[in-house]
């Protein structure tokens, strides 16, 4: 058992039962990981050659209301991610999978753009492929955990999401674009693939045939195009009705209002339900309805006699 799903098994043991349900779907599914030391993945041995090229920083600003804040902050390199920084995020996502207030969580790029990718002069030090393909499972494992979080994420993109920063949005739940934004795969354009994760998870976004296109032109998608394929959700339109963040703010204060269990239980069950084959999801849904079922939140509605009309 490697290091991270020892720290994962201490975690889930210390916020208990009720979240047993929950617990078992990510035994399930390796605990949240795509890797481990199964694959030959040392996350240890990566991270000592991440931390070799420092700069940036990923900054987590949880509120009471249950909204968190997770920023890409290296505006010098227009928020490029040197290695560092992806450290700094496997350890943001740890901190957001024990929160247990969280009900959804807004990912933005500091200084109005989103992320310009690798840092290039990461890349440029880490060109054996050896190299790039743990770079690449340390970010698949860190962004299948974020998209996995039991909170509902918005990935907020202002200016460029480029290359891994492109892959970056689509771990997220959905993307709201600002007017003037750009999202685009450049990676043909670099002669490489997606690697964190971003073509598989684009392909079940905006379909395969969007999706070889969007890789194979790598094409500069502007809301207009995004909101027609579906990969954005909505233009964040509206000068002077608040900052781009609090729009966002907005826009997810409507998906994430009630108790934060029942916010986590509908996340949960739209995860397993996009994630796992129909047997798997049914038993994961019945599992998670257990959790909610008697509740506080239903206990308190039944009380009421609430009426939906
Ligand atoms: C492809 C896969 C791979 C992965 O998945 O791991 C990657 O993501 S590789 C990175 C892909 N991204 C790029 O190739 C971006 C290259 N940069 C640009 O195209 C431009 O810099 C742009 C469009 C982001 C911004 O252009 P603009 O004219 O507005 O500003 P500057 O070019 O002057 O940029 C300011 C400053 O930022 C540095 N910069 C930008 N992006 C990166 C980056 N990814 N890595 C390192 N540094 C970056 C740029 O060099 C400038 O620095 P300066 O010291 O002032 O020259």
């Amino acid at each position: 058992m490697s290091a991270r799903m020892v720290l994962c098994a201490v975690r889930q043991h210390l916020l208990g039962g009720s979240r047993g349900a929950w617990a078992r779907f990510l035994q399930r599914q390796s605990r949240g990981c795509v890797y481990s030391s199964v694959h030959g993945f040392q996350q240890e041995e990566i991270r000592e050659k991440l931390q070799a090229f420092p700069g940036g920083s990923i900054e987590l600003l949880t509120q009471e209301s249950g909204l968190a804040v997770l920023t890409i902050n290296y505006p010098s390199r227009m928020n490029a991610f040197s290695g560092s920084m992806m450290v700094d995020l496997e350890e943001r996502v740890s901190q957001l999978e024990g929160w247990t207030d969280g009900k959804g969580l807004i990912v933005q790029g500091a200084s109005g753009t989103f992320c310009s990718g690798s840092d290039l002069n990461a890349v440029r030090a880490l060109t054996n492929p050896q190299d790039g393909m743990k770079m690449c499972m340390f970010m698949q494992n860190t962004l299948t955990r974020l998209l996995r979080l039991p909170m509902i994420s918005v990935a907020l993109v202002e200016g460029r999401a480029l290359g891994g920063g492109a892959e970056l949005t689509t771990a997220c739940d959905f993307r709201l674009m600002a007017p003037g934004s750009v999202i685009q795969f450049v990676h043909k354009h670099m002669g490489l693939v997606p690697g964190w994760g971003g073509a598989a998870r684009l392909v079940r976004i905006v379909g395969s045939q969007n999706a070889l296109k969007l890789l194979g032109g790598a094409v500069k998608v502007d809301p207009e195009l995004a909101l027609q394929i579906g990969l954005a959700e909505e233009v964040l339109q509206g000068e002077g009705t608040g900052t781009p963040l609090q729009r966002a703010e907005n826009w997810l204060s409507v998906y994430t209002k009630g108790p934060a269990p029942v916010i986590q239980a509908v996340k949960k069950v739209v995860l397993s339900g996009r994630e796992l084959p129909l047997s798997e999801a049914l038993r994961t849904e019945k599992d998670v309805f257990g959790m909610v079922w008697g509740g506080p939140a239903n206990m308190q509605a039944l009380a009421s006699k609430s009426k939906h009309r």
